[in-house]
């Protein structure tokens, strides 16, 4: 069996007047992320990652933030659409755990529903998805408020 590790990382700036969407689900808050698609920095850091366990660069090289097609897309197509790039090399998700960095809102409460909706895109089982999240302490641009950013590790797997 062929093993490979992969990291990514992501930020988007919170603003007013925009949804917040994270691990593929709507959360209620009043402030969303801002980007050229949906803006889903938990998606983005998880593609990241499995592009680069493929050695596959990322996600602006193949989905990038200039084209008419990714304005305001649900990032859950992009993570489809990444599975089959790491899956024409072979490759499937062994597992992914990630971290959440934001001040507020609470993700906790968020978690099994993230869980449910990545491992139904990615196609595993939910034990393979581990989330988690922390505050800043209300240092840096997290700590203030003015953005979220979110860090993943993945192994994805050949037999
Ligand atoms: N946006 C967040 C931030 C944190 N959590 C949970 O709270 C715990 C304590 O956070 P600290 O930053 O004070 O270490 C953290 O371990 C998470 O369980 C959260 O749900 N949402
Ligand atoms: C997802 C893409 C494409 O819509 O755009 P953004 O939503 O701006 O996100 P980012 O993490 O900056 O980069 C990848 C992009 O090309």
């Amino acid at each position: 069996m062929n093993i490979r590790v992969g990291f990514g990382f992501d930020v988007h700036k919170l603003v007013e007047g925009r949804e917040l969407w994270l691990g593929g689900i709507k959360i209620d808050h009043m402030l969303g992320l801002l980007g050229h698609s949906d803006a889903d920095v938990l998606i983005h850091a998880v593609c990241d990652a499995l592009l680069g366990a493929a050695n596959m660069r990322d996600i602006g090289w193949h989905f990038p933030d200039t084209s008419p097609e990714t304005l305001n897309v649900d990032s859950k197509i992009l993570l489809r659409k990444t599975m089959q790039l790491i899956a024409s090399k072979g490759y499937k998700l062994g597992n992914m755990d990630a971290t959440i960095c934001a001040e507020r809102p609470k993700i906790n409460p968020h978690v099994p529903a993230m869980k449910a909706c990545l491992a139904d895109v990615m196609d595993t089982d939910e034990d393979n998805i581990s989330i988690k999240a922390t505050t800043t302490e209300r240092l840096g641009f997290t700590g203030r408020e003015e953005g979220i950013s979110a860090y993943a590790t993945v192994l994805i797997v050949k037999e």
